[in-house]
């Protein structure tokens, strides 16, 4: 069984209305060329600071939560609507990525569990949790292609997290980013490699194009990896969007082949989760 995913690597402006039209433009090119899975980057209906998180906030049901659940039904695709600002109802703000069905209804939602705080000296700092809370469920989704896991950037440095996701089933992990000109040069390509290898699923990693001038200047290099590690796909920094194949009759043979999921010592090691 095959699916078609579209990894959209947008350009993000301060005019949230402007971003969700841009996110539709390209959700509408892809469903045109058959995608059945279309994910957007990490914050990709704000600016990715500090500043902008309380500002764009919305609740679950909100104008970015409609506007996403709509064009899902119109177009008959997946969407992994990559991640906004979300107010709960107590007030606290999560980066969340909300999934709809081909009929618009949410499936999944994933905040963001492990918060981006780093002081990286003569590079990129930043702390999250001045203005966000962490997440805690793992989050995995049904399809009709089967299971897709799902995280958010700085999540995809925790191979316990990945682990996990695929042992609840995951052939695919999906994972809207944002590394930045610091950490993206150095990890980016490296992790998104390792996860792949290390769980013999594909990966894909989809953030926002380069804008120079911005708050945070994303890394760009969206791509999707292969089950054996191999990059199937990556675009550089501007705006453009990859259509990959996934094929997850490979993700079996490479499992079958190469059974490195059963060749685990549950004996001697075990990953579990907690409150389980
Ligand atoms: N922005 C993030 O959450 C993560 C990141 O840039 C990194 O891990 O590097």
């Amino acid at each position: 069984m095959k699916l078609k995913a579209a990894l959209v690597q947008m350009a993000v402006t301060s005019d949230k209305r402007a971003n969700l039209e841009t996110a539709a433009t390209y959700a509408s090119e892809a469903a045109e060329a058959g995608a059945d899975l279309v994910v957007l980057p990490e914050m990709f209906n704000c600016p990715y600071s500090n500043d902008s998180f309380p500002i764009y906030a919305e609740p679950e049901g909100g104008e970015s939560h409609q506007f996403l659940s709509k064009l899902a039904a119109r177009l008959g695709i997946w969407l992994v609507a990559g991640s906004i600002p979300e107010r709960t109802k107590d007030g606290k703000l999560y980066n969340t990525s909300f999934v709809f069905d081909r009929r618009g209804r949410q499936v999944a939602k994933h905040s963001k569990m492990h918060l981006f705080d780093i002081d990286i000296e003569g590079g990129q700092r930043f702390k999250e949790s001045d203005t966000l809370s962490p997440g805690s469920q793992i989050t995995v989704f049904e399809t009709e292609f089967g299971r897709i896991g799902l995280a958010i950037c700085y999540d995809l440095r925790f191979p316990e997290l990945a682990r996990m996701m695929v042992d609840q089933g995951a052939k695919i992990l999906v994972v809207p980013a944002a590394f930045n000109m610091t950490t993206g040069p150095a990890h980016w390509e490296i992790l998104f490699r390792n996860r792949a290898l290390d769980n013999q699923a594909y990966v894909l990693g989809v953030a926002p194009a380069r804008d120079v001038n911005g708050p945070y200047v994303s890394y760009g290099h969206s791509l999707a990896v292969s089950p054996w590690g191999d990059v199937v796909e990556m675009l550089e920094a501007a705006p453009g969007m990859i259509l990959a194949e996934l094929d997850l009759d490979y993700v079996d043979k490479v499992r079958r082949e190469l059974p490195l999921l059963q060749h685990r010592r549950h004996d001697i090691y075990t990953l579990k989760q907690c409150g389980l």
